[in-house]
């Protein structure tokens, strides 16, 4: 299993409820991974439940890390966001400096891996949450993608338009600047055609609010990324 060839991704929200059935039409989708992860109300309890009733399934499983208390084994991954364009070095590295202090000793670095986080929708939970500088040029944001990949040799570079969908221009741009760090799309992909268009620029994109709200066109998002290459950039 390597989070580098992955193209579709489900993100499940912990906080949010799903049926049985919708969980096991998500597991068994083909979708390439599940992404366990919100920007609040994430506990413990609510990641251990979904955790196991995602593990009946072979599809890899990942927490996105936005709560240390949260924080449990038994994960494939473990995702951890630094917000790039946050000025409020809490949520760079600040948690992080607070949770190796607590896990440092028993980690298994292999496992870990971190996401450089540039949060483009200011109404998102997340922007406000982290006090995100969303007001940024394309070459702000190509500077973010250009440091994640050469400064910080981060592994990921996440666009993060959570909840609206994002200018496929600037993702195509932000594409071409990259070589080694591999580029994350998300955010109010509500149908097939948005998950071709964003995947034929992206190396994956994730899928998550559409869950909850028309399961039969997040499903579709599967098949249309299967359909759809990103080698012609
Ligand atoms: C015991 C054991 C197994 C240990 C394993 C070792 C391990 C993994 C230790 C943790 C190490 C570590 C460095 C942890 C980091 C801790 C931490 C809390 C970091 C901060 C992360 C961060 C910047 C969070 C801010 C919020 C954010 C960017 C979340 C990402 C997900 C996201 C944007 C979800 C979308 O939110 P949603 O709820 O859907 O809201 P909207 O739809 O409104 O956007
Ligand atoms: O919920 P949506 O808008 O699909 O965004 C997916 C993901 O990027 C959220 O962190
Ligand atoms: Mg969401």
């Amino acid at each position: 299993m390597d989070f580098q060839t992955w193209r579709h991704v489900f993100k499940l929200d912990p906080a949010k409820a799903i049926s049985d059935e919708q969980l096991e039409r998500i597991c068994e989708s083909g979708t390439d991974a599940i992404l366990i992860g919100g920007s609040d109300n994430v506990t413990l309890d609510n990641v251990l439940d979904l955790m196991a009733r995602v593990r009946r399934y072979t599809v890899p499983v990942v927490l996105e890390v936005s709560a240390i208390e949260a924080v449990t084994p038994g994960f494939d991954y473990y995702f951890i966001p630094t917000v790039l364009n946050s000025d409020n070095p809490l949520w760079v590295k600040g948690l992080h400096h607070e949770a190796i202090r607590e896990y440092g000793d028993i980690m298994d670095w292999e496992e870990l891996i971190p996401e450089g986080y540039c949060i483009l929708n200011p109404n998102c939970k997340a922007a406000e949450l982290t006090q995100a500088k969303t007001d940024l040029t394309l070459d702000d944001v190509l500077a973010y993608a250009r440091m994640a990949e050469h400064f910080f040799r981060l592994p990921i570079f996440y666009m993060e338009y959570s909840g609206t969908y994002g200018d496929a221009g600037w993702v195509r741009d932000v594409r071409r600047v990259l070589d080694n760090t591999r580029l994350f799309y998300g955010g109010g992909i509500d149908s097939p055609e948005k998950a071709k268009e964003m995947s034929a620029i992206a190396d994956t994109i994730v899928v998550g609010n559409l869950i909850y709200e028309n399961i039969e066109n997040a499903m579709a998002t599967v098949q249309a990324v299967a359909e759809t290459d990103n080698k012609s950039l």
